[in-house]
């Protein structure tokens, strides 16, 4: 798609939400948030506010194994995503008055290790999902959104819907020269656990690995970053013309 065709697009005040699902190291976030920046639409990323809500159990003492004291908190925690595709940043805390910026904290291992318990919960999961449809509305729904439920739950309804998966390997690839980029040394097991044993207990709550119906699918293992982008702007445009 040209930029001429993506500012047609954006030209038009119609709702354009960009669904995009997939196993972790797939490359949804970083694939969403660059649809979303050479379309000109705001950006979430579902789970940072997973994430969000794990870092504040644990910051505050509350088990992430507590069912209904994790549902509690889902309600009353405080987060806040900025949606532009440039910026990525998270708040969150018990309260607006003391959250704090968790940009960097939301995606240490101890909040990885964690965060299938949250993810699980299936009280919490009714809360985060209300919160996510709030923000999608919140920008006139043009948005592009992104986590494991998006094309099946939160947004069933998106203009596109988009299944994005990649190889175990290239996922297990993709993640350790990623770690590996900010420093950080993790054994094959330790990579496998995070990416592998995470998928497996996350699908226990929702389908992530097969497109439900309507979804198209998108397998990145042999493309690469660039590859990937342009095949889902070519989706982009031939789902809603530009
Ligand atoms: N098609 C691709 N080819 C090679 N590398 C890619 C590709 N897509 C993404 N990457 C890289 O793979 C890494 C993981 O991508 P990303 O964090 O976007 O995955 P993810 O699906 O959002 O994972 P998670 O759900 O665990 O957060 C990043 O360093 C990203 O730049
Ligand atoms: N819509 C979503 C988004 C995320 N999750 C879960 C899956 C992960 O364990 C965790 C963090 O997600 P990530 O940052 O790795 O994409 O949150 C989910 O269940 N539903």
């Amino acid at each position: 798609m040209s930029e001429q065709d993506a500012s047609q697009m954006l030209r038009i005040g119609r709702s354009l939400v960009i669904a995009i699902d997939g196993p972790s190291g797939s490359g949804k976030s970083s694939v969403a948030r660059e649809i979303a920046r050479r379309l000109g639409l705001a950006y979430q990323d579902t789970g940072a506010m997973y994430r969000a809500l794990t870092l504040v159990c644990l910051e505050n003492g509350v088990s992430v194994q507590n069912q209904a004291a994790v549902e509690e908190l889902a309600e009353r925690f405080y987060f806040e995503q900025w949606f532009d595709p440039g910026v990525g940043m998270v708040a969150a805390g018990l309260d607006a008055e003391r959250a704090l910026d968790v940009t960097d904290e939301i995606r240490e291992p101890r909040v990885s290790e964690a965060v299938s318990a949250v993810a699980t919960n299936l009280g919490a999961r009714t809360e985060l999902i209300r919160r996510q449809r709030a923000a999608i509305e919140s920008v006139r729904n043009r948005m592009v959104v992104e986590g494991r439920d998006i094309t099946t739950v939160v947004a069933p309804k998106a203009e596109v819907r988009l299944l994005l998966t990649a190889s175990e390997a290239a996922r297990l690839a993709r993640r350790g020269a990623q770690l590996a980029s900010s420093g950080e040394q993790q054994s094959a097991e330790q990579l496998a656990q995070q990416v592998l044993a995470r998928d497996a207990k996350d699908s226990t709550v929702v389908d992530f690995q097969r497109a439900a119906d309507g979804v198209v699918t998108i397998d990145s293992s042999d493309l690469d970053f660039d590859q990937t982008v342009a095949a889902v702007l070519r989706l982009v445009h031939e789902t809603v013309g530009g």
